[in-house]
């Protein structure tokens, strides 16, 4: 059983989903919507340079689908290559979105990899921070930079699992679990989740959440693998609150006692 007092916290709001999932590649927006719903994450993001959410009045709108009024919506920056590009496009989602602050941040580095600059990104974060957003934070898994993105005022640090759209999963937990011992604000793995195990280990490593979209939108049955992605967020924070038993060395301990048991046969040495 879910334990309900146990919330993420992010700038001052609650919830209990640990789930924040993506709403892009989707076949169109009923099949976002049902994957958004049997995920049960309040959280949603939203490509501002991709997804129509006011911007163009004749086309579909994703608002409608998915209300701000039920889900927390949090515009991001995909597709932006500079530090400027990324605080114009959350100026244009703050003006759509009636002053809403909360957003993502990401300013990618080139179009192979989307690996983030960091150095754009730390430039975007003082800027947008200035101008009182909050801000969730897309950054690579270098515990150094996450410490930066914290000073500067971020309310979470977004570290990498692998590469987005990859679905590679966790390449490297070991940073990741420096991340989450030093941080003081929300980790949340952000990018390369690929399947229910991925972010199960997310979440037992200690990441207080989750962000995927590809490993929902490009399932062969997305409803289905985002109900998944919701045992297995749950599953793996339940682990990591009951505590795993003691792994100190790899040594075998026998089931049953030892003590008591009946002499073997003298088995005769062969010469
Ligand atoms: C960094 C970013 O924009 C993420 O929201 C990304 O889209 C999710 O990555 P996956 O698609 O690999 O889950």
């Amino acid at each position: 059983m879910i334990d309900m007092d146990d919330l993420l916290s992010i700038a001052g709001k609650s919830y209990h989903s640990r789930l924040l999932v993506g709403t892009g590649k989707y076949r169109d927006f009923a099949e976002t919507r049902a994957a958004v719903e049997v995920s049960g994450a309040q959280i949603v993001t939203v490509a501002i340079r991709r997804t129509n959410i006011g911007q163009h009045p004749n086309e579909p709108n994703l608002l409608d689908v998915l209300p701000p009024e039920k889900f927390t919506l949090l515009p991001n920056t995909a597709g932006c290559y500079t530090a400027m590009d990324a605080v114009r496009t959350l100026r244009l989602a703050r003006e759509l979105l009636d002053g809403h602050s909360l957003v993502k941040l990401e300013v990618l580095g080139d179009q192979q990899t989307l690996f983030p600059d960091v150095v754009a990104t730390l430039e975007a974060a003082k800027l947008l921070v200035k101008e009182d957003f909050q801000v969730m934070v897309y950054t690579s898994d270098d515990p150094i930079v996450a410490r930066q993105l914290e000073d500067i005022g971020c309310v979470a640090i977004m570290p990498l699992a692998s590469l987005i759209g990859s679905g590679m999963g966790i390449l490297n937990p070991w940073n990741l679990q420096i991340i989450i011992e030093n941080a003081h604000v929300p980790v949340l793995v952000d990018a390369g989740v690929g399947t229910a195990s991925d972010a199960t280990i997310a979440m037992e490593l200690g990441c207080d959440g989750v962000l995927m979209n590809s490993a929902i939108a490009g399932a062969r049955n997305p409803t289905l693998m985002a109900q998944a992605m919701r045992k297995a967020v749950e599953a793996g924070r339940e682990a990591y609150l009951a505590g795993r038993m003691p792994r100190k060395t790899y040594q075998a301990s026998p089931s049953s006692p030892t003590e008591g048991m009946l002499d073997t046969l003298e088995i005769p040495i062969i010469k």
